[in-house]
């Protein structure tokens, strides 16, 4: 039974004096109190150090910059570090994994001053291998200072089972997989529970979505009695309640708030209302005359689209990469990377997953007739999203869950997700750790769906409903998604432009792309570096059929925007009214404008995000008179 807390998230009653699990069950249920006047915080937050933390992971927080823990962080680190089961609800970015890692690795180190016998004492299970990398870093820099008593496996690589049997075999602390992964070796026996003292499971609303039921129970048998579990997520959503009956015993349940009030918010959210084939001309404007600037996240419904999309910058060189999930797993982990490290400015990512997590306006359609209590959801298919069973892509796919892309300045929902969650989830990857960011949405309206064959997808046809579902849940929390205007009129100019590069991109130099890129990653293939070796002309075959074949037509006028094209008075007149439209992250002087084109640091990158040259200082939204 779940605990009352405030609105902070502070358990109401006292926290259990004792440390043992063991003495919870027989702790009165709580649930039923009436509620209890707020509990103020402390006039002066604890630091790192004060949260109880092992010195060593202490110095190693320090390291990472991070000057005093967040909200989530407060909150669930004392009582993880007492040895409680845990279920953790905060948004996205507030730094959840921190929460969970810290008090793991601390209660491990604790123990083994005592007992040094080397054996697995916790499973952290992620929904994603990307999220599993993740975790895994995180691991590493927080275990930099104790390196010698931390040991950590990852178990998601495509590595053969024997690679996989040996990094076992050497007794890891602490494991980090996908489910899949982690019952995998549990079965086959390369991995012992029996002394499991932690169970971590991050991102836990998404793992029965992932169709990683039979897993979760399969691991959920195998555990010892006494494990302490500990639940991460950004949503609650009912797979929670599953997973709660499954692993936890009366877990301390913390619902934590934003931690910033509307005022403090730093998201700003967009969306633009227009036809399917305006969308690429104003993705077009957005990215060639810099409206907006700096890293970004655009999500696409498939990955056809994702190509396409990209093809069709190329034509006006813009400069993007494709994340989705057919690439392997190394290849998206490396564009994570460089994207984080500023390689690329522009990552297009095919959020496929965003289906299903359930198209909520269907579901509305339905009538919610489905709103049956599942007591479990073992073999509940009605119930649960279908699992897609797809050979070419990875189902441990996912990139608009959990993942830390480091300074995101915008988020942009090219085709729109299919459910109000995950819209929360894609713009979770701006504004994140207090940072500033910006969410753009293109809305097909429904009289405008399916009227441009060439660009039309099935995915946008309820894109209203789902954007009127999006503004309810963002009211809740206070925010608004404002109208982003484009004026018409100015933008004719471009549209023979646009047109030119969206016929160049034909669905021979789509597949072309798909295929080509693939080629690219067999080519870069470690795995296959021996089979070439012995088959030289084999490998010239990829080579030369990988030189050949550039399908889409090559149009060099396109690159430039020639100045006769612009509108009188610049970018800004792109802006209906002069109003909403324009998003300048920096004020552009003369001498900006000439900086910018330049590229600081050669690098392309011309602002910040947050601090001083916080672009959304000098951003104004104004209200469209009604
Ligand atoms: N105390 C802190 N001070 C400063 N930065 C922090 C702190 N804790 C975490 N961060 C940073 O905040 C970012 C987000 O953290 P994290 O990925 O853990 O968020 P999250 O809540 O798990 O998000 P999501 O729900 O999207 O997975 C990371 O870049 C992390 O390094």
């Amino acid at each position: 039974m779940k605990r009352k807390l405030d609105k902070n998230g502070e358990p109401v009653e006292a926290p259990p004096k004792t440390k043992s699990k063991a003495a919870q069950p027989s702790q009165p249920a709580q649930s039923e109190e009436p509620s209890q006047p707020e509990k103020q915080e402390p006039a002066t937050e604890p630091s790192f150090a004060e949260l109880g933390l092992d010195p060593r992971l202490v110095q190693a927080v320090a390291k990472q910059s991070f000057e005093k823990p967040t909200l989530v962080q407060r909150k669930a680190i004392p009582l993880a570090l007492q040895g409680q089961d845990v279920l953790c609800k905060a948004k996205t970015g507030s730094g959840k994994t921190a929460a969970y890692v810290l008090p793991v690795l601390s209660s491990i180190l604790r123990r083994k001053v005592a007992d040094p016998t080397q054996f697995t004492a916790a499973l952290v299970l992620v929904p994603t291998r990307e999220l599993a990398d993740q975790v895994f870093k995180a691991i590493e820099q927080f275990s930099a200072f104790s390196a010698k008593d931390i040991h950590a496996a990852k178990l998601t690589e495509n590595l053969s089972d024997a690679v996989q049997r040996s990094l076992l075999a050497n007794v890891p602390d602490i494991v980090v997989a996908t489910p899949a992964r982690a019952w995998h070796s549990v079965s086959s026996a390369a991995l012992s529970l029996d002394r499991l003292q932690h169970l971590v499971l991050d991102e836990a609303d998404l793992v029965l979505s992932y169709g990683y039921d039979e897993d979760m129970e399969n691991i959920a048998r195998s555990l010892p009695k006494g494990v302490q579990t500990i639940m991460m997520s950004a949503t609650l959503s009912p797979e929670l309640d599953t997973l709660k009956g499954i692993f936890c015993r009366n877990p301390t349940v913390l619902d934590l708030k934003e931690e910033f009030g509307a005022e403090d918010e730093k998201l700003t959210q967009f969306y633009v209302k227009c036809s399917e084939e305006d969308k690429w001309l104003i993705s077009y404007l957005i990215f060639k005359l810099q409206l907006i600037k700096g890293p970004c996240l655009i999500f696409v419904a498939d990955i056809d689209r994702s190509y396409r999309l990209k093809l069709f910058f190329e034509q006006f060189s813009i400069r993007s990469c494709v994340l989705n999930s057919e690439l392997p797993i190394n290849t998206r982990i490396k564009i994570i990377e460089e994207f984080n490290r500023g390689i690329y400015d522009i990552i297009i990512a095919s959020d496929e997953k965003s289906e299903i997590f359930g198209d909520e306006a269907a579901e509305e359609e339905k009538g919610k007739q489905s709103k049956k209590p599942s007591k479990n959801n073992q073999g509940d298919n009605s119930e649960q999203p279908k699992k897609k069973r797809k050979h070419s892509k990875d189902e441990e796919y996912g990139v608009s869950r959990g993942i830390d892309f480091k300074n995101v300045a915008a988020v942009v929902n090219f085709d729109m997700p299919t459910s109000a969650s995950s819209y929360t989830h894609r713009i979770g990857r701006t504004a994140r750790a207090g940072r500033a960011g910006i969410a753009l949405s293109f809305v097909i309206p429904k009289d405008q769906h399916g009227k441009h064959k060439a660009t039309t997808i099935k995915s946008t046809e309820k894109d209203e409903k789902v954007l009127a579902k999006i503004m309810r849940q963002q009211a809740k929390l206070n925010r608004t998604l404002e109208p982003y205007n484009f004026n018409k009129s100015q933008m004719e100019a471009f549209r023979y432009r646009m047109n030119d590069a969206l016929r160049a991109v034909t669905k021979v130099a789509i597949r072309e792309a798909r295929t080509r890129e693939l080629r690219q990653e067999l080519l870069r293939s470690e795995t296959l570096k021996r089979y070439f070796e012995e088959n030289p002309t084999e490998l010239a075959h990829l080579r030369h059929d990988g030189e050949l074949g550039r399908t889409t037509r090559h149009q060099p006028h396109l690159k430039h925007v020639p100045d006769y094209l612009l509108p009188k008075d610049g970018k800004k007149a792109l802006a209906q009214d002069g109003g909403v439209g324009f998003v300048p992250f920096k004020k552009m002087d003369g001498k900006d404008r000439r900086h910018h084109r330049k590229g600081k640091g050669g690098k392309g990158r011309s602002f910040k995000v947050g601090g001083r040259k916080d672009p959304l200082k000098t951003f104004k939204v104004r209200r469209k008179a009604k």
